[in-house]
């Protein structure tokens, strides 16, 4: 539990590069202290995600855990709350994409993704919970969804029943954890400039017979603000959800799209 003049305390999962790097820098901005993690390939520009964030003057912890692991997640906690003393605003958005027709994903990929999809933010959920509990102050746990969540992609069939997963866990954790003063809440973003959007691209334009590049263009065609998302576009809500002006909401998973899905 933090107590006056303690600086809360944020985890924030698949923080070397993309979506989860903005989110740590932003909340660090926010006068946060954020310990950031991804998976051993990662660790170089993990680490200078941790030194970004002491540049902005906030204590950082860089901790390699894969998220699908339920040790590895136990220890992960249990890490930052040495190092920082507390946990107070937990961010599950590490994730995978995979671009393959249903009729063609094995059992094993099937698995993969939703080991990290979806079990990973069960167990930082859940491990999130069980310290915020402890520590007896409420606290935010924020899940990565996405607008496919709403209203899947074709090709990235089993990836969006992960993201659908993902808006059903959060509304039963709400339930489970408003007695806490844990408030549950994820963000759907829409199409990303990152290198996951990379990925998708390159494969659905195999699966399309397109050129790279051209993918990303037809489906930008559906954003009706005009542009592709960049990171900070997602970065900004979540340091909504992170602070306690969103203390009245829970158990939503939002999107923030520039206008693709509307609810
Ligand atoms: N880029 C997009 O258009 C969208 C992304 N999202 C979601 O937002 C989240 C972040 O996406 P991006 O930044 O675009 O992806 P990205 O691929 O650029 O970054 C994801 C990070 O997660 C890490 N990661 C992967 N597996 C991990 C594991 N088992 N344990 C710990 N870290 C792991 C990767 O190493 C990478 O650094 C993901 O959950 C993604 O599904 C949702 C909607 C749209
Ligand atoms: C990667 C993803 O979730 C979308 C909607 O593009």
């Amino acid at each position: 539990m933090t107590t006056a003049g303690q600086a809360r305390v944020a985890l924030v999962t698949g923080a070397a590069r993309g979506i989860g790097r903005a989110i740590a820098l932003r909340l660090a901005e926010d006068g946060l202290d954020v310990a950031v993690n991804d998976v051993e390939a990662g660790e170089a520009r993990l680490h200078e995600v941790a030194d970004e964030i002491a540049g902005l003057g906030r204590r950082s912890a860089a901790v390699v855990a894969d998220v699908s692991e339920p040790q590895a997640v136990e220890s992960m906690v249990e890490r930052v709350v040495s190092e920082l003393g507390h946990l107070d605003v937990m961010v599950a958005n590490a994730g995978i994409a995979h671009v393959k027709p249903l009729l063609e994903v094995t059992s094993e990929e099937f698995d993969h993704l939703m080991a990290i999809n979806l079990r990973g933010v069960y167990l930082c959920y859940t491990a999130a919970a069980r310290q915020m509990i402890a520590q007896g102050g409420g606290g935010k746990i924020i899940g990565a969804a996405s607008i496919v969540g709403y209203r899947p992609f074709p090709l990235l069939g089993h990836y969006s029943a992960s993201k659908w997963a993902v808006r059903g866990l959060t509304q039963a954790a709400a339930m489970e954890w408003a007695q806490h003063g844990i408030t549950v809440n994820a963000y759907c973003p829409g199409i990303v400039g990152t290198a996951m959007w990379d990925y998708i691209d390159e494969k659905l334009a195999e699966n399309e017979g397109l050129r790279k590049g051209a993918a990303i263009s037809k489906y930008s065609e559906l954003i009706h603000l005009g542009r592709v998302s960049v990171p900070e576009d997602v970065s900004k809500f979540v340091s909504y959800l992170a602070s306690p002006d969103s203390d009245y909401m829970t158990g939503q998973s939002v999107m923030i799209d520039g206008g693709i899905q509307f609810s």
